[in-house]
């Protein structure tokens, strides 16, 4: 479970995220919309410490995330706009078993977790290749597998769309459908609803570093115009 409450963010004068509550239940998939500048990113941010809160507490499964850093990334995984830049491997492999080494298991189990992660993203057997010779599509389903690696109970995607052609954007599709089905609570951000709002259980909408509106997609449906949001 992931717990937001009375959330402020302030960037100097700028009130980015201005007094959010909001819970995410395990298991739980939740598209989190909105206009540019909303507040979305620096939300999520907060999700597993980027970012430490001017008031309020985000707690991981009842812990406040300050109080316990390595449990809360080790819990919630993040994956990012432009994964390019965030490779910390030169190849597949490398890459999605840098955190799993980094939390000192063995080298059986690195390998496991990483076979693991690899083929639930559709990429099994292609450790070896270089990242930076991937497709777009390739290498944000790479940042995914690396998120996975660590097992986390929650994984949260920052516009895991954006430059992605049809084909790769149904396959990240595909590999978060799966996800959802066993379990991984997802937080996705998107200001594009198409596709992703069928998985859907809830959807929050940013306004002005507030919730606008929160339900199920049904619910908030007719109230995303008016909240800056394209209907899906
Ligand atoms: N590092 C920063 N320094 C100063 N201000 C920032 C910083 N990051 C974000 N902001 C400001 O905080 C507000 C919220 O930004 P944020 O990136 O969280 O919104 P967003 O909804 O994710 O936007 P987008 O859809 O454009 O990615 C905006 O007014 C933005 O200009």
């Amino acid at each position: 479970m992931l717990s937001v409450r009375n959330l402020v963010h302030r960037y100097g004068d700028t009130v980015a995220v201005d007094g959010v509550s909001l819970d995410v239940a395990d298991g739980e998939c939740v598209l989190v919309a909105g206009a540019n500048g909303s507040g979305k990113t620096t939300l999520v941010r907060h999700f597993n410490g980027l970012l430490e809160p001017d008031e309020g507490d985000v707690l991981v499964n009842g812990t406040p995330v300050e109080d316990d850093l390595v449990a809360a990334r080790a819990s919630v995984g993040m994956v990012f706009q432009n994964p390019r830049d965030g490779f910390v491997g030169a190849t597949v492999g490398a890459d999605v078993a840098f955190g799993p080494e980094n939390l000192g298991l063995s080298r059986d189990e690195v390998d496991a977790r990483v076979e693991e992660a690899l083929d639930a993203v559709e990429l099994g057997g292609r450790g070896d290749e270089r990242v930076a010779d991937l497709s777009g599509g390739e290498q944000e389903r790479v940042a995914i597998a690396a998120a996975l690696a660590m097992r986390p109970d929650h994984l949260v995607l920052d516009e895991p769309f954006t430059g992605l052609d049809w084909p790769a954007r149904q396959s990240v599709l595909d590999r978060l459908r799966a996800l959802s089905e066993r379990g991984t609570s997802l937080v996705v951000v998107t200001h594009d609803l198409r596709d992703v709002w069928e998985l859907a259980d809830s959807v929050v909408a940013m306004r002005d570093g507030e919730v606008a509106l929160r339900g199920t997609p049904d619910e908030v449906l007719d109230g995303l115009p008016g909240v800056g949001v394209r209907p899906p």
